[in-house]
């Protein structure tokens, strides 16, 4: 079967978003091709029914793939996209989830025929709850951008921005945001043991509220700051905790803190 999609990077991120294409059948798995040099990561793409290779010079000589994503750690990413750079005569179009990497960088590499797509996902792609932002070279054909969103739309939201420029803040709020979701479970677990709870029990009351809110949130009709309103009792066991929380507005100081952080060290790896 002809080769469709080459994907470089089968750790955490790539695996989570080939699994999501492969479940909703965007894609038969023997029209992927991918190339990891890990070899247990290896086979869990071939497990998916994908050809598996450990170098990308084992890619068939006669491919012609309609996309190359690159889902390699930054620090590898130029050296790894020279690998590919005899599928830059335009044909081929390069979907990057790299962090901070620019699209400059590619057209550097790959030449001035390559159409790119810079994408920022996050892990809850690999259940289809995914929150996907991309941005565009020129080169981008209508076909590609429909088949990309098409694609992407398998792992969840997808939403496309035609500044690059903001990409580090995505980055910093989506692409990292989870990390900073799951850190809070952890802490509302720590808290909940501190209160006297089983450990099991407090692993359950922070995750399910975790998910019970953030469901709520997205199908209600209200706005976060309402929802957390009517949760609020004048006077109430609510309004002691937020007093601690939003007492000189400090959970929002710290987070905004985290996300200059996070955004600061992605304009730090496009250098
Ligand atoms: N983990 C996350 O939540 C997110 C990660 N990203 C981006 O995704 C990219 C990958 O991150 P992770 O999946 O977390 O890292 P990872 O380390 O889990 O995956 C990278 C994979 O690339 C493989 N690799 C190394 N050299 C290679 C080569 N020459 N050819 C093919 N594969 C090679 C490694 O063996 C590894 O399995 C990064 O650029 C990161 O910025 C973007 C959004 C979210
Ligand atoms: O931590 C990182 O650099 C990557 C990019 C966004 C999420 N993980």
């Amino acid at each position: 079967m002809t080769i469709r999609l080459v994907l470089a990077g089968c750790g955490n991120m790539g695996y989570a978003m080939l699994s999501g294409w492969l479940k909703s059948a965007k894609l038969e798995p023997q029209a992927v091709f991918v190339v990891e040099p890990n070899a247990e990561l290896r086979q869990r793409a071939e497990h998916l029914g994908c050809r598996t290779a450990a170098e990308a010079s084992a890619i068939p000589a006669n491919a012609v793939p309609d996309l190359v994503v690159i889902a390699v750690k930054p620090q590898v990413i130029r050296e790894v996209t020279a690998q590919y750079k005899r599928f830059g005569d335009g044909r081929t179009s390069f979907l990057s989830i790299a962090a901070g990497t620019p699209v400059a960088t590619f057209e550097e590499i790959l030449g001035e025929l390559a159409p790119v797509i810079r994408c920022m996902p996050n892990t809850p792609a690999a259940i289809g709850k995914g929150m996907m932002v991309v941005f565009s070279n020129p080169l981008v054909s209508d076909d590609v951008r429909r088949f990309v969103a098409e694609l992407l739309s398998a792992s969840g939201v997808v939403t496309a921005i035609d500044d690059e420029g903001l990409m580090d803040a995505v980055t910093a709020v989506s692409g990292s945001g989870p990390a900073y979701v799951f850190h809070f479970i952890e802490a509302l677990t720590v808290a909940a043991e501190k209160a006297g709870l089983p450990a099991e029990t407090a692993k359950l009351l922070a995750l399910q509220t975790v998910f019970g809110a953030a469901s709520l949130a997205a199908e209600a009709d209200e706005e976060p700051g309402v929802l957390r309103q009517q949760v609020t009792s004048p006077n109430g066991t609510t309004a002691a905790a937020l007093g601690v929380l939003m007492g000189g507005d400090r959970l929002t100081k710290l987070v905004t803190e985290a996300v200059e952080a996070a955004r600061l060290r992605s304009i730090e790896l496009g250098k």
